[in-house]
């Protein structure tokens, strides 16, 4: 699958192994920076990555902040994308299930390397539901980005 990955400089750490992991998993990765732990805002590499999946060029996203929680908050102000923080491997795939989500952030402070790839696992592996009701809740979302 073609992601797109990005982190600010707390989540810097974090984005090596993910990429590596991704990788080896035989996804193709758009590095989105930031590259050192020099400091950088998070929005900015947020708006790098979901203009990677608005495009196209990536199916999904993923995000790494300190504690996620920013890199979730400036994902979900972006007009189609639906980003979730996810720290548990239940989360992440119920969020694609049944919210359609194509952004996925974790906290470099909260999670390592090893929780972070079973999360990693169950975002990637799932998909949206084909159900009715949830195909109508994520059309409302679209439409409360009208508004
Ligand atoms: O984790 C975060 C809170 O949501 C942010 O995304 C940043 O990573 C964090 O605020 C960075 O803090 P710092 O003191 O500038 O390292």
């Amino acid at each position: 699958m073609p992601l797109a990955i990005g982190c600010d400089h707390a989540g810097f750490p974090l984005k090596g192994p993910v990429i590596a992991l991704l990788k080896s998993w035989g996804h193709t990765v758009r590095d989105c920076g930031t590259f050192s732990e020099d400091p950088v805002d998070f929005p900015d590499i947020a708006k790098k990555v979901c203009d990677e999946v608005l495009a196209g060029r990536a199916q999904r996203g993923i995000l790494v902040c300190g504690t996620g929680v920013g890199a979730c908050i400036a994902g979900n102000k972006v007009r189609g994308i639906r980003a979730a923080l996810c720290h548990d491997t239940y989360s992440a795939h119920q969020c694609v299930e049944h919210d359609d989500v194509n952004l996925l952030c974790m906290g470099a402070w909260i999670i390592g390397p090893k929780v972070a790839e079973e999360v990693l696992s169950a975002y990637l592996n799932a998909r949206f539901s084909t159900s009715e009701e949830f195909r109508r809740r994520v059309r409302k979302l679209g439409e409360m980005e009208k508004q």
